[in-house]
């Protein structure tokens, strides 16, 4: 179970309601690495509620918010947006979902993202899964994706992979450094990658029985 700090102080800060355990996974990787393909397989066969913080910032943004402004600016130029909007969204979706197991898909996306988090939310990860893929193989996917997303082109791309790699792979190898990440090779086809991703949330007992 993820490790819940000062349950009672972080109720009274009008955070996630600690009362319960809750079990966080964070699902990163660069852009088009897989993470939400990845996350709607999870949830169907384990139980989870998917959370990618990149969907609830554009929701946010559809929604007419104060923020939205801002928050479109930041994801056409492929920057992070502060956690303080992030984290608020979040620890929404989070209490609105009713469950207590989250893939946290896109979060954190740099430094910043991660020690707020911690520190407003007192939830530390389960693990990490990361999905490693390399830049060429990502930029096609993206290329190809179609959904509409005006990050999607190749200037706002090539941003996107450079804060991945000066922003967000350090923290990858802060959650490295504590045994937390669960490498999977994202290059390979959906359905083998998902092969993968099931042996790390399978728990050891049931792979002897299975
Ligand atoms: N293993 C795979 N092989 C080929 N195509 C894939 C694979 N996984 C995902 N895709 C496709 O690549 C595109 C990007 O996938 P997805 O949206 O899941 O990535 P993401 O990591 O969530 O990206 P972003 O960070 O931009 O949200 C989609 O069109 C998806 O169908
Ligand atoms: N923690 C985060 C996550 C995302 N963003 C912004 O959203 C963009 C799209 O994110 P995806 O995960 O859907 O690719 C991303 O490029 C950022 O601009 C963020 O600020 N903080
Ligand atoms: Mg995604």
């Amino acid at each position: 179970m993820g490790t819940v700090i000062d349950a009672a102080n972080k109720e009274a800060n009008g955070s996630v309601p600690t009362n319960k355990n809750v079990t966080v996974v964070f699902v990163l990787g660069g852009p088009g690495s897989g993470k939400g393909t990845q996350c709607a397989n999870i949830v169907q066969h384990f139980g989870y509620t998917h959370l990618s913080a990149g969907d609830l910032l554009r929701a946010e943004i559809k929604s007419g918010s104060e923020n939205g402004t801002m928050i479109q600016n930041m994801i056409k130029e492929g920057k992070i947006v502060p956690s303080e909007v992030t984290i608020k969204l979040l620890q929404q979706a989070m209490q609105e979902s009713g469950n207590d197991k989250f893939l946290i898909d896109g979060f954190p996306r740099n430094e910043e993202n991660r020690a707020a988090f911690e520190s407003v939310t007192g939830i530390v990860p389960e693990f990490v899964l990361f999905f490693d893929c390399s830049a060429e193989e990502m930029e096609n996917r993206l290329l190809n994706r179609n959904q509409g997303r005006e990050d999607d082109n190749i200037e706002t791309i090539r941003k996107r992979f450079k804060v991945y790699m000066e922003s967000s792979l350090p923290v990858i190898e802060y959650y490295d450094s504590k045994g937390k990440v669960r490498k999977i090779d994202a290059a390979k086809p959906i359905e083998e990658v998902f092969e993968a991703v099931k042996a790390v949330f399978t728990p050891s007992i049931d792979k002897v029985a299975a």
